[in-house]
């Protein structure tokens, strides 16, 4: 069964049509590329992956069962999570509290036991936070715990809210763009990472940096205006003639 498929998607934004009868299957343990030059509309595919946009026809199967106007407050419950190209990270909330803030569905007495200062919140709370930590360790930035994000650089904050996204512990990652900003030492470290994650989950990503796409993925989708231009392997997706054209001409990294 597939974790995530996206099937017959058409979005059009007033007379201009960004997606036109989009598909593609996301894998158990997988990494799934969205490729594309600029405009192709990668972007607005993530938006409908994850609730933002709501497609004017087609659907989101997940695990096989549609999923009705996906809203992104669903993704938690159905174990989805994504990453942003604008992290979203709260200024004034230390490192370990942005990630905590990421799996608060995880708290089982939630906001009204906190309230009520039953004795299950406290232990959520203290088990959430031991959680959030592991994670942050596991993404080499526990040292950062205490810290606030705008005195950190870049690709630290980035890895922080890689950590938000990790520690509700989805088995469907989402990530949009996650190489944009990082240096190629730094991006061969994602990909490292976003293979080794394949172990507990699969992962759609969104991705400009050709490179990174062909080495972690698995299988990849090319759009170009809106339609889907290829599928297959990297290997098959680098040679095929309608992706050496759709990228003519375009920066390709
Ligand atoms: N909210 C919107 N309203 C109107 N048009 C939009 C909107 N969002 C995207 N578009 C248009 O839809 C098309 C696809 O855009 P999209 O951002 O999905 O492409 P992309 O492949 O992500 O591009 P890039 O690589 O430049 O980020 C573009 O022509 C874009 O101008």
């Amino acid at each position: 069964m597939t974790e995530l498929e996206l099937s017959g998607i058409t979005v059009r934004f007033g007379g201009l049509t960004a997606l036109q009868d989009v598909g593609l299957a996301v894998g158990p343990h997988q990494v799934h590329g969205v490729i594309g030059p600029n405009g192709a509309g990668k972007t607005t595919l993530f938006n409908v992956a994850c609730g933002f946009v709501q497609p004017d026809s087609g659907h989101v199967v997940r695990r096989g069962e549609r999923v009705e106007r996906l809203r992104p407050r669903d993704l938690p419950g159905l174990g989805m999570a994504r990453t942003l190209q604008g992290l979203g990270l709260f200024d004034r909330m230390t490192v370990l509290d942005n990630v905590m803030v990421g799996a608060d569905h995880h708290a089982r007495s939630g906001f009204l036991g906190s309230l009520l200062a039953l004795p299950r919140a406290g232990a959520d709370e203290r088990a959430l936070r031991d959680r959030a930590l592991r994670v942050l360790d596991d993404l080499g930035v526990a040292s950062y715990a205490d810290r606030f994000p705008p005195s950190l650089p870049y690709p630290i904050r980035k890895r922080v809210a890689l950590a938000r996204a990790l520690v509700s512990e989805p088995d469907l990652l989402l990530l949009d763009e996650p190489a944009s900003g990082l240096s190629a030492g730094e991006m061969d470290e994602l990909g490292d990472l976003v293979r080794a994650l394949t172990a507990r989950m699969s992962v759609l990503l969104v991705e400009h940096h050709m490179d990174l796409v062909m080495r972690v993925c698995d299988e990849i989708t090319v759009l170009d205006f809106g339609k889907v231009i290829a599928h297959g392997t990297p290997d098959e997706v680098r040679n095929d003639p309608a992706v050496l054209a759709a990228y003519l001409g375009e920066d390709v990294h």
